[in-house]
């Protein structure tokens, strides 16, 4: 069959620019769709990671001036929200830069398409009236944020990371939020640092649960620290106006807030997403859905063996580095015999919160799932001199190894609440990635005091346990006197 091109990616953000882009990149004649000029960047660069980043870099300016005030520096009033939400729009018109259709078309030579595409056939699909070919399609085509469903949503304006970012024009006086999750946990903090009154519905009893415990409990600790009010084990049964929700028991406990009422201004809903499944024809390319979401195989293949599904498309993880593994795995499998296998044991992801929680890894549940056997070396940086000088109280590192004589010692996992954790932990990161044993960084010289000598820390622990406990310390003894005679 002759087609018209050699690939064709639907959706140009963090799956569909990497994966469209480097099919040009070694000359493939790739077509890269998207809705809209400015939806090319997807939900990172518009809704998503960088717009979040960037209100969370302003907030945390103001609590590092809230935090001086100790110190005789004088503060007083909240952000101006407007000039805030110019900085955040500025810093994505920086990094659209390089992510528009006309740049991709320059510098990688792809034939970028502004337009609404819907699958019309196996290897078809259609796109301003057009109809282009290709043996293989990728569905690059992201996800939408879940809406509430209760009694009386429909008098309450529902922000979501969409329209809190391009919409919202007045910092809100008392934002209520629902969730849980990352969102949650750092628009929360965002909003309460700016000046907001912030309230945290959480349906279950910790923050972050793809996280360990802990770090569950230390986020919500500072979260609450600075004045956000979390109630756990919560959830909205109704709203009775535009601005009052009545409150019903969540969770397993339920929190005694059942039948109480709480009056907010703005609603930020962040409970989570739905893959985007509308509007793609999927049915006429033969792609399957099931239960929401787009049948795949852990080769990303759909159930039209020609048609692809990464990035938030693929139903899993939903992260822009997820979107990159994806791509990574799947162009391996487009051009390679030996085919890859989905697989999240080596993966790893950050909430941008003061504290960031880091984690990496496999976790205790994957290990039980697996029958692994694991050994956990657990630390508070309540000792550290850094986090003493910087008085920042809380951090705390989670390792988890391998057990056994010959295979022990070996970075399978871990969690790191600190500041900028998600860049301490990434030695950690590369161990397990490599394979290798925590003992690795035993002799690296950390130059003190950097945070991370606490990653280092753990593993000097193990090896000075071993040197101080059982014979060891009388060889050593014994060793010592001979050679100093
Ligand atoms: C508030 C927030 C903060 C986040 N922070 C982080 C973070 O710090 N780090 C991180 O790794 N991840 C973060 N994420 C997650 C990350 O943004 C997503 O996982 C990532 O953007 C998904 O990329 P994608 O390419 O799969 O989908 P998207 O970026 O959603 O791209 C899909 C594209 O497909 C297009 N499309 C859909 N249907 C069609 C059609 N029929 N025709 C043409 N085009 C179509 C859409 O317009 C869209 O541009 C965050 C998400 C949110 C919501
Ligand atoms: N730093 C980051 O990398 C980052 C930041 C933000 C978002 N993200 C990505 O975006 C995705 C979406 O984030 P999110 O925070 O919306 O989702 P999430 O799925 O991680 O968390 C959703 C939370 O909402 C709760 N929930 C679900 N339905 C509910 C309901 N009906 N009522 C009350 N609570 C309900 C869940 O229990 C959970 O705690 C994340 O999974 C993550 O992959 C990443």
């Amino acid at each position: 069959m002759n087609y018209t091109h050699d690939l064709i990616v639907i959706g140009a953000g963090s799956g569909g620019l990497g994966c469209a882009g480097f099919g040009s990149s070694i000359g493939l004649n790739v077509a890269l769709i998207d809705k809209t000029a400015k939806a090319f960047g997807g939900d990172c660069l518009n809704y998503g990671c960088v717009p979040s980043k960037a209100i969370l870099h302003v907030a945390s300016l103001f609590a590092g001036g809230k935090e001086a005030e100790a110190f005789g520096l004088k503060t007083e009033g909240k952000a101006d929200f407007k000039k805030v939400m110019e900085y955040v729009h500025s810093r994505q018109e920086v990094i659209r830069a390089h992510e528009t259709p006309e740049y991709f078309a320059k510098e990688f030579g792809t034939e970028t398409i502004v337009g609404t595409a819907a699958m019309t056939g196996r290897n078809e699909v259609s796109v301003n009236g057009r109809k282009l070919t290709a043996p293989n399609i990728v569905l690059a085509t992201g996800s939408v944020p879940r809406k509430m469903e209760v009694p009386g949503i429909d008098q309450v304006k529902q922000w979501d990371n969409e329209s809190v970012f391009w919409e919202l024009d007045e910092l809100p006086e008392h934002l209520l939020v629902v969730g849980g999750g990352p969102i949650s946990c750092e628009l929360s903090q965002a909003f309460t640092r700016l000046g907001s009154k912030v309230t945290l519905l959480v349906r279950g009893e910790r923050l972050n649960e793809k996280d360990p415990e802990v770090m569950g409990d230390i986020l919500a600790r500072k979260l609450e620290e600075e004045g956000v009010d979390i109630r756990f084990n919560t959830e909205i049964g109704s709203f009775t106006n535009a601005t009052t929700a009545l409150l019903k028991d969540g969770g397993a406990a339920g929190a005694g807030n059942a039948g109480r009422t709480l009056e907010f201004t703005h609603l930020l809903v962040a409970i989570g997403r739905k893959v985007r499944t509308e509007g793609l024809g999927l049915e006429q390319g033969g792609v399957k859905v099931e239960k929401g979401k787009i049948v795949t195989d852990d080769r990303y293949r759909t159930t039209n063996s020609s048609v692809y599904a990464i990035g938030d498309a693929w139903g899993g993880e939903q992260f822009s580095h997820g979107a990159e593994f994806h791509n990574t795995q799947l162009w391996n499998n487009l051009i390679s015999p030996i085919k890859k296998k989905h697989n999240l044991d080596k993966f790893a992801w950050v909430t941008f919160t003061d504290p960031e929680i880091a984690t990496f890894g496999m976790t205790p549940k994957r290990f039980k799932e697996k029958g692994i056997d694991f050994e956990t070396r657990e630390l508070s940086l309540k000792d550290d001199d850094r986090a003493i000088a910087a008085d920042f109280r809380g951090g705390h590192l989670i390792v988890y190894l391998s057990k056994g004589w010959w295979g022990g010692g070996k970075v399978l996992g871990g969690s790191l609440a600190a500041p900028a954790a998600g860049e301490m932990i990434q030695t950690l990161h590369y161990l397990q990635t490599e394979g290798k044993k925590y003992s690795a960084l035993t002799n690296m010289i950390y130059p003190y005091p950097v945070a991370s000598r606490i990653v280092q820390k753990g593993a000097r622990q193990g090896a000075s346990d071993m040197l101080t406990s059982g014979p060891v310390p009388k060889i050593l003894r014994w060793a010592y006197r001979l050679v100093n005679r």
